[in-house]
């Protein structure tokens, strides 16, 4: 009955998954011009609409799986530190009350988050890439949620510093609405090339892993675990927004696929996931980002934070006081220092 369940809903997600792997074009927009969606280049190969099984039933079992295991807890004897001292950890609850609260209580609106997000992101890809993007090759993966914004944020300023950045979004753009809606539309009014549809092409010096962030709801699947996979494979690192996708990050589940990052820019305080021994080895190195939310704001929910921004606004964290942990890769000691980090990742 099980195994009847799973491969109708395999047949069903396979069926999504062929649709969202059509090729649907590149969707350059004219530089000038009111601020729309243009038109996607309708698609005229004869077999665009074949169905692709590679990835579908996979996705489909780890659904049905999720049901039955066990919750992973933090390892109770770990935390994290800046060298300000050790900082709390969140969950995704408490996360999305710090974006309410930003919001409601103080005016501070996602799209300033979401710009700051971006551009320390792109910040953290230049000092990976030795301190200057010029002519560099970078991949950018963009889900459509907040997580997605961000990384067509930092796509525009890694492209606005001289970057060949190549934008692979998860869906097609008129699946995108909101903050994140407003970000891709700034893209195509400057005729910035995005592409989508199938995957990216290989050989970039830095994949950007802006798929998934803290509103991950199960198994990766569809076009979005194809991505995860096709990143998972290429020589090189990757750097990935708030989390590697892939990962719960309360109770830091490890899903499959999950990203083997590089490096992770952690937003406004890392996550409790990020405690779970398991979850470590994907973080690679871990660095958290400055998105403004003031102090204000912690003291009212409990959580005590020191000055971690006092002196730059990206910080490597690590879960010693004293040294790195054992394993990661070495983080920059300052945001000007352009040390590259080496991928850790293993395919
Ligand atoms: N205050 C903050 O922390 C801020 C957070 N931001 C970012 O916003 C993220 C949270 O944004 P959202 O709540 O929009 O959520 P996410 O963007 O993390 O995820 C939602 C998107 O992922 C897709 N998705 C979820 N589960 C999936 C699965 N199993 N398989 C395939 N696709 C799946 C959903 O369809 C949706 O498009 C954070 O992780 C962070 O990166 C920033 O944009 C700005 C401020
Ligand atoms: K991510």
């Amino acid at each position: 009955m099980t195994g009847l369940l799973v491969s109708v809903l395999g047949g069903v997600l396979s069926a999504v998954s062929g649709w969202l792997a059509v090729p649907w074009g590149d969707w350059a927009a004219a530089g000038t011009g009111p601020v729309t969606a243009p038109q996607p280049v309708p698609d005229t190969t004869p077999h665009s609409f074949s169905v692709d099984l590679r990835f579908a039933t996979p996705a489909a079992e780890e659904i049905m799986s999720m049901q039955t295991r066990p919750p992973v807890h933090p390892d109770p004897g770990t935390a994290l530190y800046a060298s300000a001292g050790p900082i709390p950890t969140v969950t995704t609850t408490q996360m999305t009350e710090v974006d309410r609260a930003m919001v409601e209580d103080y005016g501070i609106s996602l799209l300033q988050m979401m710009e700051n997000a971006g551009r320390a992101l792109a910040g953290q890809a230049r000092r990976q890439l030795g301190g200057s993007v010029m002519g560099q090759r970078i991949t950018v993966l963009c889900g459509a949620g907040h997580n997605g914004g961000g990384g067509l944020v930092a796509a525009r300023r890694l492209q606005d510093w001289g970057a060949q950045v190549e934008v692979t979004l998860v869906r097609h753009p008129d699946g995108y609405h909101g903050v994140p809606q407003h970000q891709l539309r700034i893209l195509q009014a400057l005729g910035r090339s995005v592409r989508g549809g199938g995957l990216p092409s290989s050989g970039a010096a830095l994949i950007i892993d802006a798929l998934i962030g803290y509103g991950l709801n199960s198994a990766p699947r569809g076009h979005a675990a194809d991505l995860l996979h096709w990143a998972n494979h290429q020589a090189a690192p990757i750097l990935a927004l708030d989390t590697p996708s892939g990962i719960e990050v309360s109770e830091g589940q490890v899903f499959q696929p999950a990203i083997h990052a590089a490096a992770t820019l952690t937003l406004a305080l890392p996550k409790r996931g990020f405690l779970n021994p398991e979850v470590q080895p994907l973080l690679g190195a871990l660095l958290l980002a400055d998105i403004g939310v003031p102090p204000e704001l912690y003291l009212r929910m409990g959580l005590k934070v020191p000055g971690i921004f006092a002196t730059q606004e990206t910080v490597p964290l690590s879960w010693h006081q004293d040294s790195g942990h054992p394993g990661v890769a070495e983080t920059p000691a300052h945001q000007d220092d352009p040390a590259p980090l080496n991928s850790t990742r293993t395919a």
